[in-house]
């Protein structure tokens, strides 16, 4: 019999216990012992739940709780009391298992080191695109093979909001209203919209996929409030579709480059002087329709796997939700249970890779830019030129003439109104692929022309 003590009784908590007293006879059967829950810690004992549960099983104390048990699964969220009570827990000799991406993303190494030093096994599974099994494929299944590049959708709520006003014109507000209803969004949807939830899912996704650890401030991260409902409906025009992409990508920049943004002593230099690394990432990209990433409809969540020998992998499933999230918190449960009743080393991410983790400037992708301009002779050619004076190539560019129209305006992500002036000339110009530093200092002359209102979007391009 192993003791199993439960933090936090929320979402994905509460389905957590359900499963684990209604399913105990199959749950014993895969695992070899009968996992008994031994207290669920919560705030308040008699809050209502959507689950029936006893209501001896609630306590009030957390701390005694995690000091008697094999197993301790986390959902309370946060950092504290979250990673003191999993700290005492590894002290303790327990098996952790969380879905806490914030915590891992802020102190992951540590908890590591606890963990791997007591011989414990910290999984933690629920906390990058929930139900979808992706980090155990990635540390387990791909062991053998090296993963060149990342690309996931690992925020619900963004996805659905975006998706939402694709499909069928929402504004963003409302968007975000019934995210927030369905349980996908986090308690504070800053963390959802600013990109900040699927930064922390980035670093953990690209800590595994290069055996390096990558902190949230190795992440270079832009949300989505800034994305305007004329930015969606150009990119359908063009063909593509916009999503907020957390991409982990190795790169070789040239020698003269500096694009060094912390690492790792003794990473990798090339002999021409110049330098391999990981770039990780979170901003809204526009996708060609045809993306298999392009599919992924609603709050589900994919990602989208390179490999050397395996070539592309995808994966895809719910990645929020309580009933879909305790699938993968059940799944770590019995990985942690099974060890204990066999022994053996448990499943340790490796940490040897030693890749560097580069800045943005590093990167180079397509960019699509939309600008107002005066609907006069001559502007495209002077636009051409400051883009072909830094190396910019131009793939399309599309114009939209706004003629006798009074000042029109269509309302943006963020709630604020974009402003397209009378008169003018709407372009949205999509370029080959350039640096960072040479996309933005073409960005920054042509925003210095006289026939230039505003420069009213800038947004990377990917899987083109
Ligand atoms: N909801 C999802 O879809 C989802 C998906 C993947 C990962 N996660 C992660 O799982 C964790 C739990 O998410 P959730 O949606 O269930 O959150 P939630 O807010 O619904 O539940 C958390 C519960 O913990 C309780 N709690 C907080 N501090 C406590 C304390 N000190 N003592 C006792 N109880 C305390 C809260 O009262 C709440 O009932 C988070 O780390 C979240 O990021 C959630
Ligand atoms: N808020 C997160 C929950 C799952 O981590 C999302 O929207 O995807
Ligand atoms: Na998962």
């Amino acid at each position: 019999m192993l003791r199993v003590a439960l933090l936090g009784c929320g979402n994905v908590g509460s389905q957590v216990a359900r499963i684990l007293l209604h399913d105990a006879d199959a749950l014993a059967a895969r695992t070899g012992a009968r996992l008994e829950l031994s207290g669920i810690a919560v705030r308040n004992i008699d809050a209502r739940r959507d689950v029936e549960l006893p209501r001896e099983l609630f306590t009030t104390d957390a701390s005694a709780l995690v000091t008697n048990a094999d197993i301790v699964i986390e959902l309370l969220g946060g950092i504290e009391p979250a990673r003191t009570l999993i700290l005492s827990a590894i002290e303790h000799g327990a098996c952790v298992v969380t879905g806490n991406k914030a915590l891992l993303a802020a102190d992951g190494p540590t908890l590591y080191e606890k963990a791997d030093a007591a011989g414990v096994q910290l999984s933690y599974e629920a906390a990058v695109a929930g139900a979808i099994p992706i980090l155990r494929p990635i540390r387990d299944s791909l062991a053998g093979d090296k993963i060149t590049r990342v690309l996931g959708i690992v925020n619900g709520t963004t996805n659905f909001i975006l998706d939402q006003m694709d499909s069928t014109g929402a504004q963003f507000d409302d968007a975000l209203t019934e995210a927030q209803r369905l349980g996908y969004a986090e308690a504070d949807p800053t963390a959802d919209v600013e990109g900040h939830d699927a930064a922390a899912k980035a670093a953990i996704l690209a800590s595994l996929s290069f055996h390096t650890r990558f902190a949230l401030e190795n992440v270079h991260c832009e949300g989505i409030t800034s994305v305007t409902a004329a930015d969606i409906s150009a990119a359908r025009d063009v063909g593509f579709v916009i999503k907020l992409l957390a991409i982990a990508e190795k790169l070789s920049v040239p020698a003269g480059m500096v694009p060094f943004d912390g690492g790792t002593e003794g990473a990798n230099v090339p002999s021409d002087g110049g330098t391999e690394g990981v770039s990780v990432r979170v901003h809204p990209t526009l996708l060609p329709r045809e993306h298999p990433l392009a599919a992924v409809r609603g709050a589900f969540n994919a990602v989208f796997i390179e490999a050397e020998s395996a070539g592309e992998l995808m994966f895809y499933g719910q990645g929020a939700g309580g009933t879909a999230t305790a699938s993968a918190v059940l799944g770590d449960v019995v990985s942690a249970a099974r060890r204990l009743v066999l022994g053996g080393p448990g499943r340790t991410e490796t940490t040897t890779g030693q890749v560097r983790a580069l800045g943005i400037d590093a990167v180079q992708t397509s960019y699509c830019i939309g600008l107002d301009v005066a609907d006069q002779p001559g502007v495209l050619a002077r636009i051409a030129q400051l883009f072909a004076e830094r190396q910019v190539s131009i793939e399309t560019m599309k114009q939209t003439i706004h003629r006798d129209i009074p000042a029109s305006t269509s309302r943006t992500a963020a709630g604020t109104e974009a402003n397209v002036t009378a008169g003018s000339a709407e372009l949205r110009i999509v370029t080959h692929r350039a640096s960072e530093a040479a996309l933005a200092a073409t960005v920054q002359a042509i925003g210095k022309l006289d026939i230039i209102n505003s420069v009213t979007s800038v947004l990377r391009v990917e899987g083109v």
